[in-house]
């Protein structure tokens, strides 16, 4: 039996986020192309040496990406949009033009990737669209690794995978779906995997981490016409397909019926997949078998790992991770201010690389296994625990009675305007947290700062003639970690960063024990905000899902325990925000879609316990509280009657890069609580106009009742600049009453 090691993708942000600052030094001229590259060497040289020294023996390349690795692969195949190609930049230009957009041209489409907290950019395909190989990039990677005298294994997105994330181009005829478009996408795959070859590459790794959710037989049967072809191709490498972020099933049986090379399984998330491969015996293939989880970050059970690992391992096994170590920060060795009991729990991407082979040591029988202590007692809380078991989520009256109750209160204009919670976070403002957090200023100083930024924003928001008005979160690094930052139960990391999208990352903070609130987390600032303006001031807390979704969570209870420990202390965030004269409390869950698991069967059980966390969060306030939610970043189909379900009295949502389809499927669902699609696009520096937005509102007023329409963006605008903002704002605000006017409300 053989038995080696490897791992499914690695960080690509450097350990510092070296790639962000040479990527935005890039955009604003403070840095050439010769040095960007530089940059994204050395963090490709230190990925390769790290993963060496850790005694990994199979090293990936092509995990590297300046911005996004779907958008690399679209690259890889030339699907480049002609309104990006036709801009007439450089190649580096024209990629980062997909990737956000000009002052005159919109960019790709942003998306989940799978149920994770990383976001891909959407390929956009037509009938016409003709591809062509273009393996520049995995090309120079390879080879540049063989130079430093490693032999990689390419890893690309698979055709299938890629065909099913991409999505039709606007003008694309109706009945045209981009898996048409399969012969002519694996010519393209073909080229490249044979100038792999060529090049001496004896593996590539194609991921299909697509077909870990339900699939229909028409797709499967597309998976086996891929790899039947691609495996048989002549002077192509050996080929390992992976399945991630779930088991394969069905897939996994089509993939042994093909000449395929090697099959890589999500061992971590679900072990379904081993048992299916213990079932089915010999098959004469490389088994990657991902007993290392590649999206948690605690220290796993290496005796376990090993059990599973030869249970789904035949003659060739390779000990791996579950899935790229992209969703895991660098290195829990540099976490020196967390207590000692909790960082020796921890294992980053380099830890990782160790856990792998730790496992072949202990199936070689090298080495025995270390064990891990129990979980400390001082993690729990009896008094948590009580209080969950106790809980209601009943509470509020009808939705009807409440809208009647709160347009009396309120009294604000049909199409109301408002923002989705966050203002630019400037300079100015990171600039005092990090002088506050060097002990440079005092907590006063802090404070004061931040109280000065938020009534700068309160003017603004009255000069502009927004109805809710938001005290804009100048006070919150991040939406979740400033939360867990002031939770019971969390820690939170100086140098864990993740790659959300781009050269966008969070610091993800550490759910380990019972969570509870020592003290009022938000009610500060919003009843400063308050004090400042006659309108509504909305106040704003982060919900229980996405707190759970973009933090490390324990594992030794279900999520569904962990989400109702989070839910109580927002709830009792909400009742002081509403005592504090805040009428207006938005719960944001942009992650509600995020955590839907990849298959159906599992559907109901997480969006039971998902609604009942959000309504156990915000049913103690009193039905004159309007209550919000905002939703972003998603499809929402599968989730549309779990929105329902939150009872929230208004939802925002992200609508304008998915054309507002997502009204369509509301008004099928006969929603009939207030929605605010949004109306533009804030993930681009673009700045739109009011004729645009006038005409969102109004194809938005055909799908919905407009009575029950608002008016806002897409989601925050802390990633944008005051100079696009004010404009894009003042443009919404006359786009609102010009459309008011016209519909006669
Ligand atoms: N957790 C989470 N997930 C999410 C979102 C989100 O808001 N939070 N939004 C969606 C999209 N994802 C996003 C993710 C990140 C950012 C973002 O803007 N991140 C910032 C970092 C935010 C942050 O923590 N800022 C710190 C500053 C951290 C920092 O850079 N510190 C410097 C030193 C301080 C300085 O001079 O700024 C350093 O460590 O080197 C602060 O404001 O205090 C970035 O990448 O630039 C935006 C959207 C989906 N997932
Ligand atoms: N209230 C948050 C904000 O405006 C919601 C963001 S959803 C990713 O930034
Ligand atoms: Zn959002």
């Amino acid at each position: 039996m053989k038995i080696s090691t490897t791992v499914l993708g690695h960080p690509r942000i450097g350990r510092r986020r070296e790639l962000k600052k040479a990527v935005e030094a890039y955009w604003t001229g403070g840095l050439d192309a010769a040095g960007l590259a530089e940059a994204a060497a050395r963090i490709r040289r230190d990925t390769w040496t790290a993963l060496a020294d850790a005694g990994v023996e199979l090293l990936p390349s092509n995990t590297f990406s300046l911005y996004d690795h779907v958008l690399d692969a679209a690259v890889a195949v030339d699907a480049v949009p002609a309104r990006h190609r036709d801009l007439g930049l450089d190649a580096l230009g024209t990629y980062f033009a997909m990737a956000h957009g000009t002052a005159t041209t919109t960019p790709l489409e942003l998306t989940k990737w799978f149920d994770t907290n990383y976001h891909h950019l959407v390929p956009e395909l037509a009938p016409g669209t003709v591809f062509r190989a273009v393996p520049d990039k995995p090309l120079a990677e390879y080879r540049e690794a063989l130079v430093q005298g490693h032999d990689t294994r390419p890893v690309l997105v698979g055709p299938v995978t890629f065909l099913l994330l991409s999505k039709a181009a606007e003008d694309a005829p109706g009945g045209f779906a981009p898996l048409d478009l399969l012969d002519g996408l694996l010519d393209a795959y073909a080229g490249v995997l044979t100038a792999l070859g060529a090049a001496g590459a004896s593996w590539v790794q194609l991921d299909e981490p697509a077909f870990t959710a339900d699939r229909s037989p028409a797709e499967l049967a597309v998976l086996r016409t891929a790899y039947t072809r691609l495996s048989t191709l002549e002077g192509a490498p050996n080929i390992l397909v992976t399945g991630s972020y779930g088991h394969l099933g069905e897939a996994l049986d089509v993939l042994l019926g093909t000449p395929v090379h090697g099959i890589g399984v999500d061992l971590a998330t679900d072990t379904a997949d081993a048992e299916r491969l213990a079932a089915h015996g010999p098959t004469g293939k490389l088994i990657a078998a991902g007993v290392i989880d590649g999206r948690n970050i605690w220290r796993a059970d290496i005796a376990a790992a090993a059990a599973l690992a030869a249970r789904a391992g035949g003659d060739d096994l390779v000990v791996s991770t579950s899935c790229s170590l992209l969703h895991v920060p660098h290195d829990a060795e540099e976490e020196t201010g967390l207590a000692p009991e909790l960082r020796e729990r921890l294992a980053f991407a380099r830890q990782k690389a160790g856990e792998v082979v730790a496992v072949k040591r202990v199936l070689t029988g090298e080495t025995p296994p270390a064990a891990i202590g129990p979980v400390p007692d001082a993690w729990r809380d009896e008094r948590v625990r009580e209080r969950v078991a106790t809980a209601s989520h009943e509470g509020r009256g009808p939705a009807e009675e409440r809208r009647r109750i709160q347009a009396a209160r309120l009294n604000l204009p049909p199409l109301a305007t408002t923002t989705i919670g966050s203002f630019p976070q400037t300079p100015e403002i990171r600039a005092a947290r990090a002088t506050h957090r060097a002990g440079r200023i005092s907590e006063a100083e802090y404070r004061d700062a931040m109280r000065g930024e938020i009534a700068r924003v309160i003017g603004l928001q009255e000069r502009l003639g927004l109805d809710v008005l938001v005290h804009g979160e100048a006070e919150r690094d991040d939406m979740v970690r400033y939360f867990a930052e002031r939770l019971g139960g969390f820690a939170t990391t100086a140098h864990g960063w993740v790659q959300s999208y781009g050269t966008r990352c969070v610091r993800p903070p550490l759910l380990y024990g019972d969570v509870h609130r020592p003290a009022p987390m938000t009610v500060e600032w919003s009843a400063h905000a308050a004090s400042l303006t006659e309108k509504p001031v909305k106040g704003m807390l982060t919900g229980p899902v996405t707190i759970l979704a973009w933090s490390f969570v324990r594992e030794d209870q279900p999520l569904a325990a962990t989400a109702a420990q989070v839910a109580l202390a927002l709830r009792e965030e909400t009742v002081d925000l509403e005592a504090a004269g805040i009428g207006v409390i938005q719960v944001d869950e942009p992650a509600l879609r995020e955590l839907l698991p990849p298959r159906r069967d599992d559907h109901a059980a997480y969006l039971e316990w998902a609604v009942a966390a959000f309504r156990l969060a915000t049913s103690g306030v009193r039905d004159e509280t309007q209550v919000h939610t905002h939703l972003c970043y998603s499809e929402f189909g599968p989730v549309l009657p779990a929105i329902d379900a939150l009872d929230a009295d208004v939802t925002s949502i992200e609508a304008s890069r998915s054309r507002l389809e997502i009204l369509g499927e509301l008004r099928e669902g006969g929603y009939s609580r207030g929605v605010g699609p949004g109306v533009y696009d804030i993930h681009s520096p673009r700045v739109p106009d009011a004729a645009e937005i006038a005409a969102a509102l109004r194809k938005a007023a055909t799908a919905v009742d407009p009575r029950l329409l608002w008016v806002n963006p897409d989601c925050g605008l802390k990633t944008r600049r005051y100079a696009e903002v004010e404009p894009a704002l003042a443009a919404m605000v006359a786009a609102a009453a010009e459309v008011r006017a016209e519909l006669n409300l």
